[in-house]
């Protein structure tokens, strides 16, 4: 079985422990101690009259390690063993924890944030008149939009896209406004087949049927659905021009007949695009004069390099209609070639290679025209231009695997705690399996609180949830503090269906209340969800240019904005040094978070491991956190939510012990859903960029350790074969791999599409760490089995 360690789990009742307990699986340090601790546990209470010696306990070793680190973590008198007072064992989340080799002392200020740096541009000449928009765009925009001035890059773009018919590479941070850099020349130009520069109407008037003239690529269909919803309300200003998407996921003959119908500029997936490009007649390209490749370095990642091929000879110069059906000639106005934009805020050899597929003699174009040059000059790009935005306030957190679960819930909590302070969290996470187990995890076992009538209308019926989002929304009562409203949860990855991701992320948009949504990196690209206040990588990005765009959700277009990097102590502490920051990553102590969190009583839901007692303490509560999450994982057999559990079920009972020892994980979703989320995280994690690997070493990973934060009690089984399993230990791991690891860093690292991965990982057995490795590295090359969408 493999999790022998669940029958530690349950209440023993009055009965003394026999001395013939045997302790399976786990690490046998934890094992040897579990041991020593029911026998003198044992002997206590066989001798009552006898002073209680308290047995030397999981604080014990907190508090010790608590010394011989550099920060000075708050002194407490920890209570006798938690998990020995429930009559049940489980590893202390403080013990045995790997120190940091960085040793840092936290700022007692918050430096004040710096000057933003994408920001639209306060010189009160700069607006997009002066850029050569014509005045109906730039009054809609200052009228209906709100955007008075142009941003940096939009004032070094939109002048050079309007005159000139030269391709381009425009590269900005995050939230500086690249989407309508592009798109305001666009529908500039297109306007401008209809009207003269005075303003006044031209004879010829274009309409929907007179051409397509512009393709926009994205990688998502999220993304595709964002822009679209920016160009149609700048197409506001001259509603005789029709845009519409076409995506993966949609339903083909309704974008059929819209493409039919008649359509100006189209939004794209590359891979629906090559569908419609072979099998839609009506979709006619010649008079196709601009491709946009947005976000094209994370399409060509994709896998999508044939599909843009495709598109790319299709969309020949030489096909070009100088005229379209109508006659209306469009050299002069258009651009007299096919113009390719791409568009990113990072730059990778994959959009290298784009370029090389589709551009000509571009121009790259940046924010800073002193970049530009330096640039020019020079042949290279400057690393800087990677960064994340000024104003944006990064920090890392280095904690030991154990603690990872409980200081996300601290660092939730005190987040949260201040009414008003904190609207909108992205967690970031590895793998699609592991999006859905700390849903499940996080979100209320019971409901809080029912929709309520609105106070404008208390008559009026009370609005029906919407069923698209009835697994993917809920509350989530674990980092809801009592003073603060109810926090919203929401997940969002690649293995949804589209119409639950589409409205998933209309609800986590439009969410009035505080909201986290818990998401893959399929959210790190592009997306624009204002008010967006803080972003946890909670699991670190597979490339440094993914980490750019994962924190760039927050502190777009001026705003402020928070980003917070969850690393453990050892080879993943250097990671930081890659990491191209205008201010200092500032470290965070997780015993800050953690104190902060747990400042005052949680109030668990059922399985309660505990009662609040005036005792407790900012650890005690974490370790209470920690060990009701693990129970919660071992209780609802049969599959049964705890609460619906009928009475004789609930794990109280010796029956009910019994009956969880022999569950098989199906029975039970939530055990299930956390051994696949641990399994394909430890996947995900071999999946690190070649060159970032060395920060994240498969074989560094203690595997029990990181059960824990996924509240298993150890790493789920299933490969190696052999009785006897222990988990890898670094220094094991080390001496044991040494000879692979050179063949390892060579290999390049598999793609990560959306895909369903069954493969068993977790569990060593004795040569542990050299099979370990080999595993991994037959699981790296095998590419159809991440689920990392
Ligand atoms: N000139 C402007 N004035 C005010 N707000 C603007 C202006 N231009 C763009 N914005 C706003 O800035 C936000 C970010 O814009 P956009 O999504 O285009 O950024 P981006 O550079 O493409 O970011 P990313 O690289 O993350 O995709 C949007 O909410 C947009 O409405």
């Amino acid at each position: 079985m493999a999790d022998d360690g669940m029958l530690l789990n349950f209440e023993l009742g009055d009965a003394p422990i026999k001395s013939q307990v045997k302790f399976k699986g786990g690490a046998w340090r934890d094992r040897v101690k579990a041991q020593k601790s029911v026998k003198k546990w044992q002997q206590t209470d066989d001798d009552s009259s006898r002073p209680t010696k308290r047995p030397r306990t999981d604080e014990d070793a907190t508090d010790r390690q608590f010394k011989t680190q550099k920060t000075a973590a708050p002194t407490e008198i920890r209570p006798p063993s938690y998990a020995m007072k429930m009559g049940q064992i489980s590893s202390s989340v403080f013990t045995s924890n790997p120190t940091a080799v960085t040793s840092f002392d936290e700022p007692e200020e918050e430096p004040e944030p710096a000057q933003p740096s994408n920001a639209p541009l306060t010189d009160e000449a700069e607006n997009f008149l002066a850029l050569g928009l014509s005045r109906r765009v730039s009054q809609h925009l200052a009228t209906k939009l709100g955007m008075k001035a142009p941003t940096a890059i939009q004032k070094n773009t939109i002048p050079q896209l309007v005159k000139e018919d030269t391709d381009a590479f425009l590269q900005a941070e995050t939230g500086s406004g690249k989407t309508l850099a592009y798109l305001l020349p666009i529908v500039h130009r297109i306007l401008m087949l209809s009207m003269n520069e005075d303003g006044t109407s031209k004879d010829t008037q274009v309409h929907r049927n007179s051409g397509l003239f512009a393709i926009i690529l994205a990688p998502t269909r999220e993304l595709c659905k964002q822009i679209s919803v920016v160009l149609e309300k700048v197409l506001r200003c001259a509603p005789w021009l029709v845009c519409t998407t076409v995506t993966g996921g949609e339903n083909k003959k309704s974008e059929k007949s819209r493409i039919r119908k008649g359509v100006n500029i189209l939004v794209a997936t590359p891979g629906r695009l090559t569908d419609h490009l072979d099998n839609t007649k009506v979709l006619d390209v010649g008079t196709v004069r601009w491709l946009v490749f947005d976000e094209g370095d994370r399409m060509m990642e994709m896998g999508f390099e044939d599909d843009i091929r495709t598109i790319v000879s299709k969309i020949r110069q030489d096909k070009l209609l100088k005229q379209n059906k109508e006659g209306v000639v469009l050299d002069g106005i258009l651009p007299a070639r096919r113009v390719t934009i791409l568009c990113s805020a990072t730059m990778r050899m994959d959009v290298q290679k784009l370029g090389e597929i589709s551009l000509e003699d571009a121009v790259h174009i940046t924010a800073s025209k002193a970049d530009m040059e330096k640039d020019a000059e020079s042949g290279t790009t400057d690393k800087a231009l990677f960064s994340a935005p000024t104003q944006l306030k990064q920090s890392v957190i280095i904690t030991p695997a154990k603690l990872r679960l409980v200081t996300l819930v601290a660092l939730l909590k005190s987040a949260f705690a201040r009414r008003g302070s904190m609207m909108k969290v992205i967690i970031f996470i590895s793998c699609a399996d592991s999006v859905d187990f700390h849903f499940e995890l996080l979100k209320s076992t019971t409901l809080l609180e029912k929709p309520k009538p609105s106070a404008d209308a208390p008559d009026a019926p009370v609005p029906k949830p919407n069923p698209h989002i009835a697994t993917t929304v809920a509350q989530a009562a674990y980092v809801t503090s009592p003073a603060s409203p109810i926090v919203m949860l929401h997940k969002l990855h690649g293995s949804l269906v589209q119409s639950v991701r589409t409205a998933t992320l209309q609800a986590f948009t439009a969410c009035k209340e505080p909201t986290v949504l818990i998401t893959t990196d399929i959210s790190s690209r592009g997306l624009d969800v204002p008010a967006v206040d803080l972003v946890i990588e909670y699991d670190p990005a597979f490339a440094v240019p993914d980490h750019v765009h994962r924190i760039g959700r927050t502190a777009r277009a001026g705003r402020a904005g928070k980003a917070v990097l969850f690393l453990q102590p050892g080879s993943e502490e250097g990671y930081t040094s890659l990491l191209n920051s205008a201010t200092p990553i500032a470290p965070q102590l997780y015993e800050s978070i953690l104190q902060k969190g747990f400042a005052s009583a949680i109030d668990l839901p059922p399985p309660a491991s505990s009662v609040e007692t005036e005792k407790q303490t900012w650890m005690s509560r974490a370790e209470n956190l920690q060990l009701h999450f693990e129970q919660r994982l071992l209780t609802a057999p049969g599959g049964q939510d705890y609460e619906d559990a009928p009475k004789e079920n609930k794990w109280k009972t010796a029956k009910a012990a019994k009956n969880s020892r022999n569950a098989k994980p199906k029975d039970n979703p939530l055990l299930d859903a956390g051994r696949q989320a641990f399994r394909s995280h430890i996947r995900a994690y071999a999946t690190h960029v070649r060159d970032e690997r060395k920060f994240f070493d498969i074989t560094q990973l203690h595997l029990g350790h990181m059960a824990k934060s996924f509240g298993l009690r150890e790493a789920p089984g299933g490969i190696g074969g052999g009785s006897s399993r222990r988990t890898v230990r670094p220094s094991e791991a080390k001496t044991h791999s040494r000879d692979k690891s050179s063949n390892a860093a060579s290999r390049p690292a598999p793609s990560r599409r959306d895909h369903d991965g069954d493969d068993e990982l977790g569990v060593v057995d004795e040569s542990a760490a050299r099979r370990m490795k080999e595993k991994m590295m037959s699981v790296m090359n095998s590419t159809s089995e991440f689920n990392l969408g």
